[in-house]
């Protein structure tokens, strides 16, 4: 799909989608649970259906509405299938949320991956799995296998690759029979992440305890009862790192009166990515916030510093922010991005060339040199590189910018916000598809 956006800036008021990460999180907790479960759940996205998907070949029976509701009847372990083949699409999440799961339900599974996902890493959980008996066989650009029943034990992760494995396989250690501990090794990013998912795991009656190891990372002891509760009606929150496109249009809408105000997300949710809120003010925007929503309308935009360690997803969106700030911004332990459904430095960085936004490209950051006024950027043709927060990116950016842009493979949007053109025309953006 090839989308032109037309420059007009975005204005207006717009419901939140569901979490993507909360909406894996919740799923796979009914799946794991002792009785069934409806999770509400406002979107239908390719990575919410890719984990549905997965659920159901590992043994749950799992009813999706069209508007994304689900109905969840949870695995049953007496008759799990050997070996199934699940698709997770392009959905890291999935991947390495569900390759401990099949370990510890025993069942195994060859996972198949789409995209980008065949090369993402799924090292070190691999090798932590590999050392606790599970094999693990890579299936070069398609997918893994896994097989093997895995035990109750020590385990280590690094905390600086992907918040994923550690969240994954602290799924997995809730359901074995028995104590396990976890500890993190070294670095410790997207922990909100982690944070997430042991608020779900906490709230479905496992029990776990952290203690600090002296250097200040964590180690969990998860005590394993085989089966999650996570109660009969789960409720996914509005998504902040979706919330931040249109944030952002608010902070870029230039004309007097214009802003952008977004319902149903949490002021104290757990999501990292609710930081965009702040950040946006630093930049120089106006910012609103109540319990439940936030808006953002234009202010005098100046370069700051933004450490990208816990917040990687919003990356891409807050570069053009920064290339229409006055002045300097620097984005720090940013490396992860290159590891996600494109090398996002790279494809964040062929944007702001295409923007006319000069820039440098770190190997672990991004320095940009902002043009003053998002109406001085350029147009042209883009490649959306299959990530759909590049694509949402370039919408945003065209839409407060001076000359039209063509996104070609605009339809990665669909991984994360299959309603984005909709919700873009209902903000007043200006675009076609074809
Ligand atoms: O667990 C999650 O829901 C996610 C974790 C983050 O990945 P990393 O932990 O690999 O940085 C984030 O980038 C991704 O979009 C969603
Ligand atoms: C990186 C992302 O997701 P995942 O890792 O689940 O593919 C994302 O949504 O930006």
């Amino acid at each position: 799909m090839i989308v032109t956006v037309t420059p007009q800036p975005l204005s207006g008021k717009i419901p939140a989608i569901a979490s993507k990460s909360y909406a894996h999180r919740l799923l796979i907790a009914a799946a794991l649970s002792e009785s069934p479960a409806h999770v509400s759940c406002r979107t239908r996205s390719e990575d919410i259906d890719a984990t549905c998907r997965v659920l159901r070949g590992l043994g749950a029976r799992v009813t999706q509405g069209n508007a994304g509701d689900a109905d969840i009847i949870p695995i049953d372990r007496n008759h799990s299938p050997r070996l199934p083949e699940v698709d997770c699409g392009e959905s890291g999440t999935t991947l390495r949320y569900l390759i401990p799961v099949a370990a510890a339900l025993g069942c195994g599974a060859k996972f198949i991956c789409r995209g980008r996902l065949p090369s993402r890493p799924v090292e070190p959980l691999a090798g932590e799995l590999k050392r606790h008996g599970i094999r693990l066989t890579t299936l070069p650009g398609e997918g893994f296998v896994v097989e093997g029943k895995l035990a109750p034990g020590a385990y280590s992760l690094p905390g600086n690759v992907s918040s994923q494995f550690i969240g994954g396989l602290l799924y997995a250690l809730a359901i074995l029979d028995g104590t396990s501990t976890l500890a993190i090794t070294e670095g410790f990013e997207s922990e909100p992440y982690v944070r997430m998912t042991l608020e779900v795991l906490e709230a479905a009656g496992v029990e776990i305890r952290e203690e600090k190891r002296p250097e200040g990372l964590p180690v969990w002891t998860v005590i394993g009862r085989g089966k999650l509760h996570a109660g009969p009606e789960l409720v996914v929150e509005g998504d902040w790192s979706n919330a931040a496109f249109w944030l952002a249009a608010g902070a870029l809408a230039g004309d007097e009166g214009k802003s952008v105000e977004v319902t149903g997300i949490r002021r104290n949710s757990l999501q990292g990515d609710r930081a965009v809120a702040e950040i946006l003010a630093r930049f120089g925007a106006q910012i609103l916030q109540t319990e439940s929503a936030a808006g953002a309308a234009p202010g005098s935009l100046r370069g700051i510093e933004i450490d990208a360690a816990q917040i990687p997803d919003l990356v891409p969106i807050l570069a053009v922010v920064a290339g229409a700030a006055s002045g300097t911004t620097r984005f720090t332990n940013a490396g992860r991005l290159r590891i996600k459904e494109s090398d996002r430095l790279k494809s964040t960085s062929a944007l702001l060339t295409l923007l006319g936004v000069p820039h440098e490209e770190e190997p672990a950051g991004l320095v940009v040199h902002g043009l003053g006024s998002a109406r001085a950027f350029r147009g042209g043709d883009i490649d959306g590189f299959g990530d759909h927060r590049i694509v949402m990116a370039a919408a945003v950016a065209a839409a407060s910018g001076g000359a039209p842009v063509r996104i070609s493979g605009a339809e990665a949007f669909r991984k994360s916000y299959p309603k984005f053109l909709e919700d873009f025309a209902e903000l007043g953006g200006l675009c076609s598809a074809e």
